[in-house]
């Protein structure tokens, strides 16, 4: 079946325009930057302009694309190549860019800063969130969390992944038991949950149990809700700053950071750093930026990581810290502290952080898990290949080791080409500064927009069956997946701004899918094909509802794994 196969609700179109509209940074957005005059340069092909929220005229051509937000770009670059440009009403000129190699000159070369609007998440994400830093100070958080993130480190956190797995196991398992359709996509937002929780801050929360109920998720669903709301009703997005509105959005944003901060303070608790807790108090409950000092510190300078250089190897230091620490949120802490001149800790730094990798951190990977675990439902051929390889390598091991996920090949492929047709992050967008411009064309205060899937669907890159999920592709030698430009494939996004996440999201989805279908068969139990809701990342919308039976013993399925083996 073809990777776009599914139809789309005409819902998730408007919300798909809007969302543009966010992103493009609507000018009833306090946040949208002043507009200079225009300098010299050409301008790309216009399509039909986008429909404002109330033109429903307008909207008819966009619905005849089944209300598919990412098709109708994807149209717009057949028809007009890799430069076009629309705008919403109310909103800056939004500049397609689909061209890899003007992609990587924004991204590496020149560096373009994010588009504004993205600052409308900052109460989900925190003031400091190195989604929307920048400059000196994005570059000394990506310093002090990237070694957290590295594989070196994830290795030695498997045993985190795999605990939270086999909670989710043990649900698959009593829902086989009651003969229970589950729905997938939430069992797998809740395990991501706990997942970032355990191996990121250390902190055992049983998700799966408390489902909906655990004040941690229910603070967090809130204030999305919330935040969503303006983000997705653009018109109404002045709201937002009504003193009302401002005042619920605090009350809730405090709810939030309450309970991160508590983790937080635990944590630094357990490493022997004592921590003002009326300041750490003070902190999560209110609109202010405090640098606290720590019982090792003095005075409240910085986490001062601006000059250290990013790249090459983890210094042996560095390295001997990543085998001390459990989890990522200590190491990040140890590097602070050794790299503060006095000891000081930047708290409000460290718990944007967490609340960025909260965020963050499940929602894509969920989505990752959702999607695939559709394409191997209406794939039988991939999924009896993939059980196949899983239970030849696992044999009758219950708890993957990292060697030998790094061996299911297979696996690999999988989750590369469902990333690939259903990338979660469907939309990237960069700011062109005033008087800059782009391949002859004129960037100046304009969004740039790059649109993962748009690039993973071209058919000159990846050949006539680019629509089409297809892992093989993964695996041919010298076939056209091994010799794609690499902004034709971007679901992590690339360059320094690329996902700091990806090994952490390919570890967990890696692990996640092989013990579950090294034990259980899955079939769809929708009574509709699944589509696709945009909201901040492409959720699955039916929540990929499964049938699960318990898949045959472990010995048996490896015979039915050596036979296979050919087909490995
Ligand atoms: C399948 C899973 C994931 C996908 C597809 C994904 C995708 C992306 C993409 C496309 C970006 C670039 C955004 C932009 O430029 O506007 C990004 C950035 C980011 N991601 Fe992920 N992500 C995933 C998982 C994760 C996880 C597990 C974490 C953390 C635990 C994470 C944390 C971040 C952060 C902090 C950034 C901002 C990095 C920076 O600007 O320096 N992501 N992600």
């Amino acid at each position: 079946m073809g990777g776009h196969a599914a139809p789309r609700s005409h819902r998730s179109t408007v919300r798909g325009i809007l969302r543009v509209h966010a992103v493009a940074g609507a000018a009833s957005g306090s946040t949208s930057p002043p507009q200079p005059s225009r300098p010299k340069g050409k301008q790309p092909p216009r399509p039909p302009e986008l429909p404002g929220l109330m033109h429903s005229a307008s909207m008819t051509a966009y619905l005849a694309t089944q209300g598919d937000l990412e098709r109708l770009l994807l149209q717009w670059r057949q028809q007009h190549g890799p430069f076009f440009e629309f705008q919403v009403p109310g909103s800056p000129p939004v500049m397609v860019v689909a061209d890899p190699e003007a992609i990587r000159e924004v991204y590496e070369v020149l560096q373009y800063h994010k588009s504004p609007r993205y600052k409308d998440l900052l109460p989900i994400l925190g003031s400091q969130s190195m989604v929307m830093s920048e400059g000196h100070t994005w570059k000394a958080q990506r310093d002090a969390f990237n070694p957290g993130f590295s594989s070196s480190f994830l290795k030695t956190a498997l045993p985190g992944f795999i605990s939270c797995t086999e909670h989710l196991v043990e649900r698959l398992e009593a829902a086989a038991e009651q003969r229970e359709v589950v729905q997938l996509h939430h069992l797998t937002v809740l395990t991501t949950l706990e997942v970032i929780c355990k191996v990121g801050f250390g902190e055992d929360i049983d998700f799966l149990s408390a489902g909906r109920s655990g004040p941690l998720w229910t603070a967090f669903e809130g204030l999305g809700r919330h935040v969503a709301w303006f983000l997705d009703n653009v018109p109404l997005n002045w709201m937002k700053d009504l003193p009302w509105n401002v005042s619920k959005t605090q009350r809730m944003q405090q709810q939030l950071d309450s309970q991160l901060m508590a983790i937080l303070v635990k944590r630094l608790q357990e490493m022997g750093i004592s921590v003002d807790r009326q300041a750490a108090a003070a902190l999560a409950g209110a609109d202010v930026r405090t640098t606290l000092t720590t019982s090792s510190s003095s005075s409240d300078a910085e986490c001062p990581f601006g000059d250290t250089d990013t790249g090459g190897e983890a210094s042996a230091a560095t390295e001997q810290m990543m085998l001390d620490s459990k989890d990522i949120l200590m190491l990040a802490v140890k590097l602070c502290q050794k790299e503060s001149v006095d000891g000081s800790l930047d708290l409000e730094m460290l718990l944007s952080q967490m609340k960025t990798f909260f965020a963050a951190g499940h929602d894509t990977t969920a989505g990752l898990l959702g999607w695939t675990m559709w394409y191997l439902c209406q794939h039988p051929q991939v999924e009896r290949r993939l059980a196949a390889e899983v239970a030849a390598v696992l044999g009758s091991s219950s708890q993957p080791s990292y060697q030998q996920l790094s061996e299911m090949r297979y696996l690999n492929a999988v989750l590369k080409e469902s990333l690939r047709v259903r990338p979660p992050v469907g939309l990237l967008a960069r700011w062109g500064p005033e008087g800059s411009s782009l391949a002859g064309y004129d960037t100046s205060s304009k969004v740039l927009l790059v649109s993962p899937y748009v690039q993973h669907m071209d058919t000159q890159v990846w050949g006539p069956d680019a629509a089409d999920f297809r892992p093989e592709r993964w695996l041919e030698e010298g076939g056209p997946a091994q010799r794609v430009p690499p902004y034709s494939y971007m679901p992590f996004s690339r360059g320094p701004r690329n996902c700091i996440g990806a090994q952490f999201a390919l570890l967990e989805a890696k692990t996640i899918l092989a013990m579950m279908l090294q034990k259980f068969e899955f079939e769809y139990a929708g009574d509709k094909p699944e589509e696709v809701l945009m909201s901040v990342t492409a959720h699955p919308k039916f929540g990929v509802p499964l049938r699960v039976r318990r898949r045959a013993q472990p010995a048996a399925a490896a015979a039915a794994a050596a036979a296979a083996g050919a087909g490995l």
